[in-house]
């Protein structure tokens, strides 16, 4: 079982509180002018991912009561625990166990008795079989025409791992065109039929549960433009996959169970993407890459699992957003990798960390009376600049920023990699410095403004400074760095979740919505007046219907 004690009821957490009233006041330029060894202390070099915490407002100190917050709270206890299968997503008694789908060192892994890794295997062979079938152009569709697109028809974790993928590693494509179509607005749908032949178009429904609304909407209008299209119930086989654990509603569906990849209630969605749900990130770069993938992130599973604390990436990022989130208030944390290929890996982790930590309950069932998980955002660099960097600067609100940018781009055309990384160094430096309003004066003065122009405009221009990054570099983004990354961030999720004693891997908060849905849905399908909501709500539904 988890440890059920939070972070707040240990008793390094009241030398921290103490020790905050300190760090408050002290500044990320004096904490660099005062060691000249801070680089090197507060930063951790995994393979090619260097990772530089030191531009945060942390001193030794900091780290060794955080660590000891983490020792309190049993944390090792609790990695051990995931790592061996115990039911640690309490709420639906179930192992978390996303690991076993990249342990590649096929170390066995019990779930009820039963080694999971011969299954784990088998599927990843299908994976392999099958992308490699069809992209080699063996699989033929029902005219005898090999697969030239792949319509990926999932949402949440079953659509943002494979997108995110998909886009992270273009770099190594293959000739199949992949799309993605997750919204249950048909415009999605519509949109991306419009550009496809039924000929040559694969379609993998992916879905945990195969019971997820918008997925079987979609789901159901590709099949109906499939027939429509004049080809017959039998040809569906040549055409569909499903990527699931439910293989009931799978055949229900129609799609011949030989055309199933399973996986298993112990992957979470937002953990799914090395499961059956990464068939289309197969097919999107190879199998072998995809097996780089995987490698990546069992190397930052050994990693996570074998490192002394002080030394581990994923608890050491965990905790310094802790020490943001519940003694700064900070209520966000911007994820800002430069690096247009990765433009959609904070969508991915809004997931990934939203989904998991977003609680108000804790492991006892009580409501917890401190911060829980933070609001994950982001943009790419350099865009995010002409956007949302001028409150990241200037605004009253401190956001902890993780920058991440590639040494080596996979497209060094001119210097345009050298303009993006003088921008990925500029920002935390300037981020922690700021500018004093000597400097700002003297830069007014040497520009010939006057000083009653001086006096005026100079408040405008300083910059208070002492805003934290971690900067985290990687030599290139291949499918294994990729792998590492988002394994970093995954088991940053689960320490957090750990020291503030939430269940990480149950989403209860996505249910309400869906079930009120499903009550004003038949009431859409007439014209009556509706009258069984509140004033807003039947007022909305009643002006709807009069403008449809
Ligand atoms: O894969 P499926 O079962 O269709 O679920 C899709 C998504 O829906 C959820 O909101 C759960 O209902 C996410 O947790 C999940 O990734």
């Amino acid at each position: 079982m988890l440890p059920k004690i939070n972070l707040t009821e240990t008793k390094a957490y009241t030398y921290l509180s103490d020790h905050f009233e300190k760090m408050i006041d002290t500044d990320l330029k004096d904490l660099f002018k005062s060691d000249n060894e801070r680089f090197s202390k507060f930063s951790i070099l995994f393979e090619d991912i260097l990772v530089d915490y030191s531009k945060n407002r942390v001193d030794e100190e900091t780290i060794a009561l955080l660590i000891q917050v983490a020792k309190e709270c049993m944390l090792n206890d609790a990695i051990t625990a995931m790592f061996s299968g115990e039911k640690i997503n309490m709420t639906e008694g179930r192992p978390v166990l996303h690991i076993a789908l990249r342990n590649q060192s096929n170390t066995p892994i019990y779930v009820d008795g039963k080694d999971v890794m011969p299954d784990v295997n088998a599927v990843l062979n299908h994976m392999q079989e099958f992308s490699n079938d069809v992209i080699s152009g063996t699989w033929k569709g029902y005219t005898g025409k090999p697969i030239s697109d792949v319509v990926n028809i999932g949402i949440g974790g079953s659509d943002l791992g494979p997108v995110m993928v998909t886009e992270a590693l273009k770099p190594y494509k293959t000739h199949l065109n992949l799309h993605f179509v997750s919204n249950v607005d048909g415009t999605h749908i519509a949109e991306t039929l419009k550009t496809l032949n039924p000929e040559t178009t694969l379609f993998l429904i992916a879905s945990k549960t195969f019971t997820t609304q918008e997925t079987m909407a979609n789901a159901h209008s590709a099949r109906d433009w499939f027939l429509a299209a004049g080809a017959k119930e039998a040809d569906i086989a040549k055409h569909f996959a499903a990527l699931s654990t439910n293989s009931k509603g799978v055949s229900e569906f129609g799609i011949d169970t030989k055309n199933m990849f399973e996986f298993w209630d112990w992957v979470g969605g937002r953990y799914s993407l090395w499961s059956a749900i990464g068939l289309s990130i197969c097919l999107s770069i190879g199998f072998d890459n995809f097996k780089e993938l995987l490698a990546g992130a069992h190397a930052m599973d050994n990693h996570f699992k074998e490192t002394d604390l002080e030394q581990n990436i994923p608890v050491i990022l965990a905790l310094v957003g802790i020490w943001y989130n519940d003694f700064f208030d900070a209520q966000t944390q911007a994820i800002l990798p430069y690096d247009q290929y990765m433009h959609r890996f904070a969508a991915y982790f809004q997931q990934g960390d939203m989904e998991s930590n977003g609680k108000h309950v804790d492991r006892n069932g009580k409501d917890v009376d401190y911060e829980t998980g933070p609001i994950i955002w982001g943009e790419p660099g350099t865009n995010g600049q002409h956007a949302f960097y001028q409150l990241i600067h200037q605004g009253t609100k401190l956001i902890p920023c993780d920058f991440i940018a590639p040494a080596q781009s996979h497209n060094p055309l001119g210097e345009h990699h050298t303009l993006l990384l003088s921008n990925f160094f500029a920002q935390t430096e300037a981020l922690m410095n700021g500018k004093s309003l000597d400097v700002v004066v003297d830069e007014l003065k040497s520009s010939g403004k006057t000083q009653e122009e001086i006096d005026q405009i100079a408040p405008f221009k300083v910059f208070e400074g002492n805003r934290p990054t971690n900067s985290i570099l990687v030599k290139k983004i291949t499918p294994r760095s990729l792998g590492s990354l988002i394994a970093m961030y995954e088991h940053k999720i689960f320490v957090q979740g750990i020291l503030w004693n939430i269940y990480s891997f149950d989403q209860w908060g996505v249910e309400l919505g869906k079930q009120l849905a499903g009550k004003i849905l038949p009431e859409l399908r007439n014209e009556d007046e509706v009258t069984s909501h509140d004033g807003s709500t039947n007022g909305l539904i009643n002006r709807f219907k009069s403008w449809r």
